[in-house]
């Protein structure tokens, strides 16, 4: 954050390639790719990386082998690796398996909420408390997500004072961040403004996070947006990896390579080291067999 940093502009990078990245992928992708893409991301100078969910591997089976990720990858100690858990199941499994952090994921919309965990977003929000408060116990830090927060696949756009309820929820449970995820990348500057005016009121800005996906190619110009805004937190995915499973037709996150080349070219640290994001995008790329989605990995590519 800005305070570790005095005079300087810092931008923290939560990486989330190898969970939202991958949770998506039609094809089982190795255990040992998963760990080798996690342990490699570990030296580029990120400070956190989310590595897995403990989530139903009915419901996500590109996730069923958090444990052997979560046990297999070499952990830096310069680095966090936060894990999705949606209730205490989750969080049990989740500890059990040496996690050191964790993060609960709500939605500002209803439908989602039933689509992606099966329950209300007031039933989430007990189980999510009871996560919180066993989490307290043992001194475990919990980051918050808010899905659809600037339009949901089912329901469309979402009233930022829904956001900003589910949000503020979230902080005053006690998770120390919460990441506000345009879910179906849908979003707008404009209505990234409307809806970032709307959580600053309730909640305090250096306590929030964007997490954009870029469908409609509007993740970046968000992302600035959020920025001027005050906020200093982004999730973003290595390449450009990505879409969640329960949220047809959204595509992958904002791929860190071009986050880092904006931030950087504004003079803004990450403490990320770009080139070395763009060959841990060409190891994941490479894996998968797939094209990268990072406009800046194609460019740098074009000119070899
Ligand atoms: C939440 C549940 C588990 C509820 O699923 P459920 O079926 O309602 O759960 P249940 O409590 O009724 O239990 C049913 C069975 O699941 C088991 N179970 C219960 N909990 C767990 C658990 N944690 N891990 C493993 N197993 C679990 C439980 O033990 C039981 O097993 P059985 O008795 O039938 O053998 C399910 O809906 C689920 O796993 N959903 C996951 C959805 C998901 O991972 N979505 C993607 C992440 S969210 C996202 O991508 C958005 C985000 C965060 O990136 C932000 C953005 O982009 O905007």
């Amino acid at each position: 954050t800005p305070r570790n940093h005095p005079g300087k502009q810092f931008v923290k990078i939560v990486e989330v390639g190898p969970r939202d990245g991958l949770q998506n992928e039609k094809e089982i992708v190795p255990t040992e790719v998963k760990v080798q893409l996690i342990d490699r991301l570990s030296d580029t100078g990120l400070s956190v990386i989310e590595a897995t969910s403990f989530v139903s591997s009915k419901w996500v089976p590109q996730m069923a082998d958090h444990t052997e990720v979560l046990q297999g990858i070499r952990k830096s100690p310069n680095v966090r690796y936060p894990v999705l858990t949606p209730n205490m199941h989750g969080f049990q499994n989740a500890l059990a398996a040496g996690a050191t952090e964790v993060a609960v994921f709500g939605s500002a919309s209803e439908t989602f909420s039933r689509k992606n965990i099966n329950c209300s977003i007031d039933e989430s929000m007990l189980r999510f408390e009871e996560v919180l408060n066993a989490a307290k116990d043992q001194q475990i830090p919990v980051r918050g997500y808010v899905s659809c927060a600037l339009g949901c696949p089912h329901e469309g756009p979402i009233d930022p004072s829904k956001v900003t309820e589910v949000a503020k929820r979230l902080y005053e449970m006690g998770c120390y961040e919460v990441s506000l995820g345009d879910t179906v990348g849908v979003g707008t500057p404009g209505s990234m403004a409307a809806m970032l005016r709307s959580v600053t009121r309730e909640v305090p800005c250096r306590a929030l996070a964007v997490h954009c996906h870029d469908t409609y190619g509007q993740a970046l110009a968000n992302i600035l947006t959020a920025l001027q805004m005050g906020v200093c937190v982004v999730d973003s995915a290595v390449a450009g990896l990505g879409g969640c499973p329960y949220a047809q037709g959204s595509s992958g996150n904002v791929s860190t390579e071009d986050v880092l080349y904006m931030l950087h070219g504004m003079g803004i640290q990450t403490g990320v080291d770009l080139s070395k994001m763009i060959a841990v995008g060409d190891f994941i790329c490479h894996s998968l067999n797939r094209k990268t989605n990072s406009r800046v990995a194609q460019a740098r590519g074009s000119q070899l």
